[in-house]
């Protein structure tokens, strides 16, 4: 290559570092690449070269997906948090990583959060090299910044067809000869208190403009959920996960239940506080809509009554097939859970709404005659199909057009009659 398109290639990725200055004035260099092992409590051990960050030993449940693109967003999802994630898609890093550029109303544009949740990543093919208008670092640089191992070189087909025959599985990500050669410790499951790690501590509202006021439970939500309802109209406050809100219902048109991570069944706090809002919402004149995502779904259906259950691998990936139930079809969706709702635990009042075409397992619930409804899917899908977008669409119009029915009944009855009368 002549030397000026060197320079030219140099300045221009100088460039892009420069002009998202204020979030990051020094690279991170490349980590040193050491010899590594995933270790799987399996029995199995696969060699790798590392190209994060050079931590001895990282244990965790060992998940995989199948999206083809979006390790940015996967990486900072909290649904994911305390996970080793293995990607299917042979070559990742080749467009780097994305500033934390915020959008107006303060949510990440690029990411789902601000840091990586994952504990650790697999991958087959590492591109060290990147190209992408908006990178300002490589994969292994970000990941060295945030002191998150990662590994190349590892056959993630065999990795992946382990995991599908044995079920979920944990293992060992060990960086360097001496970590190599230590027997893997005893893995701590500390998943109960992740929601607690991901969810917010104080309430925060965004877009004060909002017309429609949305109460939003915060399991480790995803930017882009909050986003899909602000740029909706909505006005969101987002509670931390242990907030009882119950009593403040009535300040509010709806409710939205975030994903988030770890098993349903240890947010007992909150399934109790969505026990006591469904009970309230029932008994209203006009009720305050209710929707949910993967773990707001599964809360959901654990207060009305269902039960749930860990799946035998989970279903991560961009393109898993859910039929609609109720209006018949099938949309292709964006997924990340390991626990299911048991369509077989329906209880009274309720039906399922969605299921996947491929295990069949239950992807939505929805309350026969009352506004509540929940997807075990991701609509906002950041990355994924937007096929299921329409759910945010819905939602609004149901909270909308009961909140106009709320105030007619909450009208003296002349201004509730002219009210009526402009609608
Ligand atoms: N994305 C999510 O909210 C995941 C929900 C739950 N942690 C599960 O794995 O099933």
């Amino acid at each position: 290559m002549p030397l000026i398109n060197k320079i030219n290639k140099f300045s221009i990725r100088r460039l892009a570092t420069l002009s998202n200055n204020g979030f990051l004035t020094k690279q991170t260099p490349e980590s040193p690449s050491f010899p590594a092992t995933l270790r799987l409590n399996t029995g199995h051990t696969f060699n790798a070269t590392s190209f994060g960050a050079v931590k001895p030993i990282t244990s965790g449940e060992v998940v995989f997906t199948t999206s083809l693109v979006g390790y940015p967003e996967s990486m900072t999802d909290p649904s994911y948090h305390g996970q080793i994630l293995v990607f299917t898609q042979p070559l990742v890093g080749n467009y780097g990583v994305p500033p934390p550029t915020l959008d107006k109303y303060g949510l990440h544009k690029y990411f789902e959060s601000s840091k990586i949740q994952v504990s650790g990543i697999i991958v087959n093919d590492y591109a060290a090299k990147y190209s992408h208008w908006n990178a300002i670092e490589s994969l292994g640089q970000w990941c060295t910044r945030y002191g998150v191992p990662a590994l190349t070189g590892v056959d993630t087909r065999a990795v992946v067809t382990l995991l599908r025959e044995r079920g979920s599985t944990v293992g060992h990500i060990s960086i360097g000869e001496e970590a190599m050669a230590q027997e893997p410790p005893e893995y701590t499951d500390d998943s109960a208190d992740w929601i607690n790690a991901v969810s917010r501590k104080d309430i925060r509202v965004f877009n004060f403009n909002g017309k429609t006021k949305i109460a939003l439970v915060d399991y480790g939500a995803k930017d882009n959920i909050i986003r899909c309802l602000v740029e909706r109209g909505a006005q969101v406050t987002a509670f931390p996960h242990d907030y009882d809100f119950s009593s403040k219902l009535s300040e509010f048109d709806g409710v939205f239940l975030s994903n988030g991570p770890g098993d349903p069944k240890n947010a007992t706090k909150t399934t109790e506080v969505v026990k006591k809002v469904l009970a309230k919402s029932s008994a209203m004149k006009v009720p305050v809509p209710i929707f949910g995502i993967c773990m707001g779904h599964q809360v959901l259906g654990l207060a009305a009554g269902f039960k749930s259950y860990k799946l035998p691998y989970g279903n991560r990936g961009h393109n898993q097939p859910a039929l609609n139930l109720q209006k018949g079809g099938c949309v292709i969706t964006s997924q990340n859970h390991g626990y299911a709702l048991n369509d077989g635990t329906t209880p009274e009042g309720w039906a399922p709404y969605f299921r996947n075409a491929n295990d069949g397992s239950n992807e939505g619930i929805r309350h026969v005659s009352l506004p509540f409804s929940s997807v075990q899917f991701h609509p906002e899908a950041m990355g994924g199909p937007l096929d299921t977008q329409y759910l945010f669409d819905d939602f609004m119009d149901q909270v909308n057009s009961l909140k106009v029915k709320r105030l007619g009944f909450q009208l003296p009855v002349s201004a509730s009659l002219s009210q009526s009368a402009n609608i």
